[in-house]
C-alpha cells in the first residue's frame, strides 16, 4: 500500500518527523526563510494528501482546484486568512489551524510591543548602542505611562483577553469591541464593552486582535484614527490589512495619534523604503507574535497531530469552522 503523501512548505524541523516517515511520505521545502514558489505549491497540491501550510502561503479556489487528493491542510497558525476555507469545505478538504498553543506568547508580544512603542524603547536603546547618548537630561526620550491608561482592545478573543489579563497588572481600565460580549472577561477582568465608536474615542491604547476577515479589512481606517486620542497609541498585532497604512501614515506624520506599534503589515515583508518605517513613534516589527522556541514547537506538534488524526479517519484537535 502506498503511503499518504504529505507536503510541509517549509524548512521546518522536529524529532517527530523521523517517526512519521514510518506512516507518510514526507516531503518539505527546503528552506526556512524562503517561501515555496507558487509554481512548485501548485506541483506539491496535485499531489498530496495533506499540506502543512504557512500564513504566507495563499491556499486559493486555482490551488484547490488542482489539489485532487488533497483532505486536510494543516496551517501553522491560528489565522487562516490566507485559505479559501469555504471552497476547501465544499471540496471535503478539512482546514486546521493552530489556536490556543500559542496565546500567551503573541499575548506577551503584543503587550512587550505596547511597552516598547508607549516608552520608547527602540529609539532609547539605539541611541546609547550608536553612541549618541550626552547623558541624563529632563526630558531625554520621556515617552507615555502606561500604568492607569485605558487600554481599548478590539477583538476580546483567545489573545486579547490575554492581553487584557496582562494590563490588569498595570492598574489599566481595560474596554473591548468584539461583535459579540465577552462575558467572561467582563467577570474576570472588569473590562468594559463598548461600541468601536467609543473604544477608539477614548482609548489611550489601541491594541488590534481580531481576524483579518471581509469586515475587519480596513476597519482602522482615516476616520478611524482622527477620531483617536492625540495622544493615542495603535497597536496592530492582528494582520496588517485590518489598518489602512496609508492613514495609518497620514495620522502619525499629522500628531493625530501618537504611536504606533506594528507586528504585522498588508504587504509583509514590508519594503525597507515603506514610508511607516521612517517615523520615529513606529515601532516595526517582524511578525514575531508567536515567535518563541516553545510555542513554535507547540504550533509544529500541533499541525503534525491534526494531519494524523485526519489522514487516519479521526477527527482533528483544533478544526477550521464556517
Ligand atoms: N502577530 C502574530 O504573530 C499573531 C497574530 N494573530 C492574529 O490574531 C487573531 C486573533 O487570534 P485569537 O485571539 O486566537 O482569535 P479568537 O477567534 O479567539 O479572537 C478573535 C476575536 O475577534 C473578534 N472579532 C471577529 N470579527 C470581528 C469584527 N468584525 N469586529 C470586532 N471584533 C471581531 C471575535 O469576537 P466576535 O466573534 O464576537 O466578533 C473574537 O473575540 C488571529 O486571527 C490572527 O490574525 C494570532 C497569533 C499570532
Ligand atoms: O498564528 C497566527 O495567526 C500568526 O500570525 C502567527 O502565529
Amino acid at each position: 500500500m502506498t503511503k499518504p503523501y504529505v507536503f510541509i512548505t517549509r524548512k521546518i524541523e522536529t524529532e517527530v518527523l523521523k517517526e512519521w516517515t514510518e506512516t507518510f511520505e514526507v516531503k518539505m521545502w527546503e528552506y526556512e526563510e524562503r517561501p515555496v514558489p507558487r509554481a512548485i505549491l501548485l506541483e506539491e497540491a496535485a499531489k498530496a494528501d495533506a499540506l502543512l501550510t504557512m500564513l504566507s502561503d495563499k491556499m486559493d479556489r486555482e490551488l484547490l482546484d488542482v489539489a485532487k487528493n488533497l483532505k486536510v491542510i494543516a496551517n501553522l497558525a491560528v489565522g487562516y486568512d490566507n485559505i479559501d476555507v469555504p471552497s476547501a469545505t465544499e471540496k471535503g478538504i478539512t482546514v486546521c489551524n493552530t489556536p490556543d498553543v500559542l496565546t500567551d506568547t503573541t499575548a506577551d508580544l503584543a503587550f512587550a510591543l505596547l511597552m516598547a512603542t508607549a516608552r520608547r524603547i527602540v529609539e532609547a536603546a539605539e541611541i546609547v548602542k550608536e553612541g549618541k547618548w550626552t547623558g541624563w537630561s529632563p526630558m531625554l526620550l520621556a515617552g507615555h505611562d502606561i500604568h492607569h491608561k485605558t487600554i481599548g482592545v478590539v477583538g476580546m478573543g483567545k489573545i486579547g483577553e490575554t492581553v487584557a489579563k496582562r494590563a490588569t497588572g498595570f492598574d489599566m481600565d481595560i474596554l473591548y469591541h468584539n461583535r459579540s460580549r465577552n462575558v467572561a472577561a467582563e467577570e474576570r477582568l472588569g473590562a468594559r464593552y463598548t461600541s468601536f465608536e467609543e473604544l477608539i474615542t477614548t482609548s489611550d491604547f489601541i491594541v488590534c486582535l481580531t481576524p483579518l476577515t471581509n469586515e475587519t479589512a480596513g476597519m482602522f481606517n482615516k476616520e478611524a484614527f482622527m477620531k483617536m486620542k492625540q495622544s493615542a497609541i495603535f497597536i496592530n498585532v492582528a494582520r496588517g490589512a485590518v489598518a489602512d497604512e496609508e492613514a495609518l501614515y497620514e495620522a502619525l506624520v499629522k500628531g493625530e495619534i501618537a504611536g504606533a506599534g506594528l507586528d504585522v503589515f498588508k504587504q509583509e515583508p514590508i519594503g525597507p523604503d515603506h514610508p511607516l518605517l521612517t517615523l520615529p513613534n513606529v515601532v516595526a516589527l517582524p511578525h514575531i507574535g508567536s515567535a518563541s522556541v516553545e510555542t513554535r514547537q507547540g504550533m509544529i506538534m500541533l499541525c503534525l497531530d491534526n494531519i494524523t488524526h485526519v489522514l487516519s479517519g479521526k477527527q482533528p484537535k483544533t478544526i477550521v469552522k464556517l
